[in-house]
Order: C-alpha cells, then sequence, then structure tokens
C-alpha cells in the first residue's frame, strides 16, 4: 500500500466479505459477497440521473455517483447487520465501472469542472472527422496498432479534448497544474482514498487501455498518443493492475478503513464473473450496450474485422496482462428505453417487451437499426442512424417491439462473425449475463439467430462479482485460479431455427444496416457545439488536433523512408 496512513485496515473477523461497487451507465449498486461461498449476500441500487443537453450529447453528474455509493453502501450493509453479519466482515472492496466516460476535477478543490461525458456521447463527431481528414487514406485505424482502438467520439481521448478545448475552468485547470482527469473507477478511488487530501489519482490497465492514449504493449501511457491529443501526462491517473491493494477507503463514510484491492471497467469484469479466464472463452453482457469479449490470453490479437483489442485483466503489478477481442454494441437495453421513454410504446422495459413481442410470431419482416448515435463494432460508423423498415399496413407495435429485440441479437451475430474471421475458431456456445438476459424471449431468438446454444448465467450481475473476485483474489480471501474451476450454474437455449432460414434473416438484417449508414452528416454536431460553448472556446476545436497530426503524419513518413 502506497498511503501508509493511520487509519487502521479492517482484516475482518473470520468470515471474509467483499464489497463490490458498480458504477453502470444507468444505476450505480453497492454489492457485498461472502468470498467463501461465492454467494452475493446484500445489494442496493440506484438510477442515475442521465441528462442530454443536445441531440447526441449525454451527461452525467460526477457527484451524484459519490452521492448513490455512499447511500447504496448504507443500505447493503444495513441487509448485512439483518443477516447476522457485521460490516467489520467487509475486508476489501472492487470497484467495476462503465469504461470511456470521462470527468476533469480539480486537483485541490475535488470539484468537477463539468459534467462527466459518457462513454455513448458523440459531440467529439466533428473533431474525429476533422482527424481522419488529415489521416492517411481516412483511415480510422490508423493508431490501433499502438492503442488497440479506431479512432471514435467512443473513445476518452476525444473527450479529454473535448474539454481542454471548450470548458474555460478545464483550460485554467491545466493551466494553473490543478487538473485532474480520469475515468469514472479514478474519480471513485480518488475521493474515496481522500480527494484532495491525499486521494489516490490511478487506474487500471482496462480503464487505461479504453482512452486511446494508452500503449497496448508497454501497458503505459503512450507519449507520442498524449502529444497527438494534447494530454499532459500530469493530469492522467498512474496506471495500475486490476488486482493488488492501491489504499484504503478514508472518505469519512461507512466504508472507512475497508481496503480498495480491484479495479475493472465492467465489460471485462463480467469477463473474470462469468470464468472466462482462459484463452478461447467468451461472454457477452447485454446491459445499456451489450459488448462481447474474447480472452485471448496473452496474445494480443489485431482485429481487421472491426473488433477492438483490449486488456482484459492484469492479476497483480507483476502478472502478465491478458488481452482480449472484443466486439462492442452502443445499443442493446438502450433500444427498450427508448421504445419506452420516446416513443411510448411500452411502459415497463422488462415485462412488456417480453409479453407485447411475445404476442407476434415473428416481427412481420420489420427491422429496427437502434443506430442512435451511430453503429460501433463491427462497423465504426457514427454517421449512421437509427431506422425502422419493412412497415406494411400490417405492422403493430408488438412487431416493432420483436423487432427491437432481434436488433440486439443480429448485432450479435455481426460481432461473432468478426470475431470468427478474426480468430478462425467459431464459438460453440454463447455465455450471456446482464439485465436484459432475464428476458426469456431474447434468449430465444438469440439462439435461434446465431445457431448454437446460449448459456444464461443464474446471476445477471457479473460485473460486480467479476471484481470483487479480483480484489478478495489480491488479499488472499478469493482465488481466481479456484474461479476457473467453477462451474457456473447457467440456463441453456438451444437454437431451434434452420440454417437457411437463419441466414436469411441476417441477409435481410445487413439490407437495413445499410439503409441505416450516411444518415448523418457533421455539420450539425459542429453547429451545435459552437452554439453553446460560442462564448468558451479561443480556439477552434480542431486547430491544435490538426497540428499534432500533422507533426505525427511527418514523423511516420520519416520513420518509414
Ligand atoms: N427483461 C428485460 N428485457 C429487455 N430489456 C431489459 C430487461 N431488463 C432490463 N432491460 C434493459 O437493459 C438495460 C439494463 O441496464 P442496467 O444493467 O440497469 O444498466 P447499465 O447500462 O447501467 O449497466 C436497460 O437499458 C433496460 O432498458
Ligand atoms: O454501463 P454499461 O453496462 O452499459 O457498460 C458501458 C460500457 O462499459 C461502455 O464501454
Amino acid at each position: 500500500m502506497d498511503d501508509g496512513d493511520e487509519m487502521p485496515v479492517r482484516e475482518g473477523l473470520g468470515r471474509s466479505l467483499v464489497g463490490a461497487i458498480d458504477d453502470g451507465t444507468k444505476t450505480v449498486r453497492f454489492v457485498i459477497y461472502e468470498a467463501e461461498r461465492s454467494a452475493e449476500l446484500a445489494a442496493h441500487q440506484l438510477d442515475k440521473t442521465e441528462v442530454q443537453p443536445q441531440e447526441g450529447w449525454y451527461e452525467q453528474d460526477p457527484l451524484e455517483i459519490l452521492h448513490h455509493i455512499k447511500v447504496c453502501a448504507e443500505s447493503a450493509i444495513d441487509q448485512l447487520t439483518e443477516l447476522g453479519y457485521s460490516k467489520d466482515d467487509i475486508v476489501t472492496l472492487g470497484i467495476t465501472n462503465q469504461r470511456e466516460t470521462t470527468i476533469a476535477w480539480d486537483k485541490y478543490t475535488g470539484e468537477p469542472l463539468h459534467p462527466a461525458i459518457a462513454w455513448n456521447d458523440i459531440r467529439t463527431d466533428s473533431t474525429v472527422d476533422a482527424i481522419l481528414a488529415k489521416v492517411p487514406d481516412r483511415n480510422k485505424n490508423y493508431l490501433k496498432n499502438i492503442s488497440g482502438l479506431p479512432i471514435s467520439p467512443y473513445f476518452s481521448a476525444l473527450k479529454m479534448r473535448w474539454l481542454k478545448d471548450n470548458v474555460k475552468a478545464v483550460r485554467r485547470a491545466s493551466r494553473d497544474k490543478r487538473l485532474l482527469f480520469g475515468t469514472v473507477d479514478s474519480w471513485i478511488v480518488w475521493n474515496l482514498t481522500g480527494g484532495p487530501h491525499g486521494g489516490l489519482h490511478i487506474t487500471d490497465v482496462t480503464n487505461a487501455s479504453r482512452t486511446l492514449l494508452m500503449n497496448l504493449e508497454t501497458l503505459n501511457w503512450d507519449p507520442m498518443l498524449c502529444r497527438l491529443f494534447g494530454i499532459h501526462r500530469e493530469s492522467l491517473p498512474q496506471i495500475r493492475s486490476s488486482s493488488e491493494v492501491y489504499g484504503i477507503v478514508k472518505d469519512g463514510s461507512v466504508l472507512d478503513g475497508i481496503r480498495i484491492s480491484g479495479i475493472l471497467g465492467n465489460q471485462q469484469s463480467a469477463l473474470v464473473g462469468q470464468n472466462c479466464l482462459q484463452a478461447g472463452q467468451a461472454k457477452n453482457t447485454y446491459r445499456s450496450g451489450c459488448f462481447l469479449l474474447y480472452n485471448t490470453g496473452t496474445r494480443r490479437v489485431q482485429s481487421t474485422h472491426g473488433l477492438l483489442t483490449t486488456v482484459a485483466y492484469k492479476l497483480g503489478p507483476n502478472a502478465p496482462a491478458v488481452y482480449a477481442l472484443e466486439g462492442s454494441i452502443a445499443v442493446a437495453g438502450g433500444a427498450m428505453k427508448f421504445l419506452r421513454d420516446n416513443l411510448k410504446l411500452i411502459k415497463d422495459v422488462a415485462q412488456d417487451t417480453e409479453n407485447i413481442a411475445g404476442q407476434v410470431f415473428s416481427t412481420g419482416d420489420v427491422y429496427f437499426v437502434p443506430a442512435l448515435n451511430g453503429l460501433y463494432a463491427p462497423y465504426w460508423r457514427k454517421d449512421a442512424r437509427g431506422i425502422i423498415c419493412g412497415l406494411t399496413a400490417f405492422t403493430t407495435k408488438n412487431h416493432i417491439i420483436r423487432a427491437a429485440l432481434e436488433a440486439v441479437c443480429f448485432q450479435t451475430r455481426d460481432i461473432l462473425e468478426a470475431m470468427n474471421k478474426d480468430c478462425g475458431m467459431p464459438l460453440s456456445k454463447l455465455n450471456v449475463d446482464g439485465k436484459m438476459t432475464s428476458n426469456d424471449l431474447l434468449m430465444q431468438l438469440q439462439a435461434d439467430l446465431i445457431g448454437i446454444p446460449v448459456l444464461r448465467a443464474h446471476t445477471w450481475d457479473m460485473s460486480a462479482l467479476g471484481v470483487a473476485i479480483m480484489a478478495g483474489n489480491s488479499v488472499g480471501v478469493w482465488s481466481c485460479e479456484k474461479w476457473k474451476h467453477h462451474a457456473t450454474p447457467t440456463d441453456t437455449f438451444l437454437p431451434t431455427t434452420t440454417d437457411d432460414d437463419r441466414d436469411a434473416r441476417y441477409t435481410k438484417w445487413k439490407m437495413a444496416v445499410q439503409r441505416s449508414l450516411g444518415w448523418a452528416t457533421t455539420k450539425k454536431s459542429i453547429a451545435m457545439t459552437e452554439e453553446r460553448y460560442k462564448l468558451l472556446a479561443s480556439i477552434p476545436a480542431t486547430v491544435f488536433l490538426m497540428g499534432s497530426f500533422a507533426m505525427l503524419a511527418i514523423s511516420t513518413m520519416l520513420k518509414n523512408r
């Protein structure tokens, strides 16, 4: 531990409980596990307020995240007491989080300098375009060899650059050397460990691998990428492994004195929770988005079919990094919320999607491409927009709701197709988790549309479980090695369709995807950005990047001579 402070560390009273903070896009959860039996004992969750100040902009309140963690922890700990345990039985804490979402704050006051810019926010569209215009062949994979990622508004570096270009307080803090940047894990750890009074400014390799600033080989901030995006190393957190004792909580809350010993991005955490700790194992998590991760062991597989290369976990400071190929889908469960909140077709995302969609036997040839903020893997088309096509006089809302469920399944098939091409080894089954998987109809449709068995974990919340295992592993109360041999109970959904039927439906889906592409122009984003930040911006958002990219192009040219 590097903060050797006087706070007494909780060692437990022989009953080793592990707490997990799970900050998702829509909800914050606090879960308490008993390590010995790998059993969930108590949990509490709160919904978050998502602010959409403009089309395509998604913001969250960093202070609300901290508030929700406190309330959830208190409530879960109250439940513990009723079960005959004590809060002193919690020996360590893990933190898992929505990835890429970016926060800027003041090192000395702890004040957030802007709302968090969420991972699915596309305000940096025009910056991406400006970059691509300068890159040979407008190649969005130009930085993929170093970072594993395409140039996309999804990743944190673009959000940091936008904050520096458009928010006066961020620029001022940067000039005064008070600026700290971080993904949500960094924000949480810094605050839990003392904030302005010695808080640890750290992140783990999995979260860092989503910024577009980390070098996948060195597992450190890449000087060239930092220069390119104009992000100073001093404002970035230190990159640590996913499983080690980083420090102890000292924020005056009910968690005071507990060690923090695990950090993982939520999709990587679900990979661990799903027990995919060996190369060749994969899982798909269905929450607001949907993310399929395939463990490639210590090998960094470079995708040529639109997938990301990412760090899966690093089991300790001296352990090698384990990598994964990832297929990221931006809108999965989010489409159900869209049907509820925007189109008002349903009242309850869980019950209505299953019951109403179940009243028809097919979508009646209706396809819904939920490209609400563009399409992620394997297309990476930020100009795509949502479409519902194939409507006839016969179509009812039942067909549209069913098409929204099928869209999640077709997008998963898109990813599996890409993964098979990259790895050459088709999956023989799909392990799934996430709240959306409680929908039996969705699970059956998924098996029918991909043609392999779908194995649903009995515990839908694998993200919290995964990081709890990581945290427990580093203090010796839970063992990743043992976890590898743990048989996770599942429900199996078998395909009931023929290859021909499946392929015909998939061909139609691809036609629908084609129709969704190229719908959005970036002109609108530029106008919207300027409208809101006209008075604040002193330099056009892209000037800095252009200079940097010109430098990069020249240096690459020189290297290749
Ligand atoms: N039974 C269900 N059927 C269909 N969609 C569901 C079901 N349960 C949850 N969802 C959708 O899945 C998402 C669940 O996300 P959740 O795990 O709460 O959040 P987060 O994205 O914050 O991790 C929501 O967008 C919700 O609309
Ligand atoms: O909060 P979720 O489950 O939608 O996950 C979001 C992802 O981590 C974004 O990359």
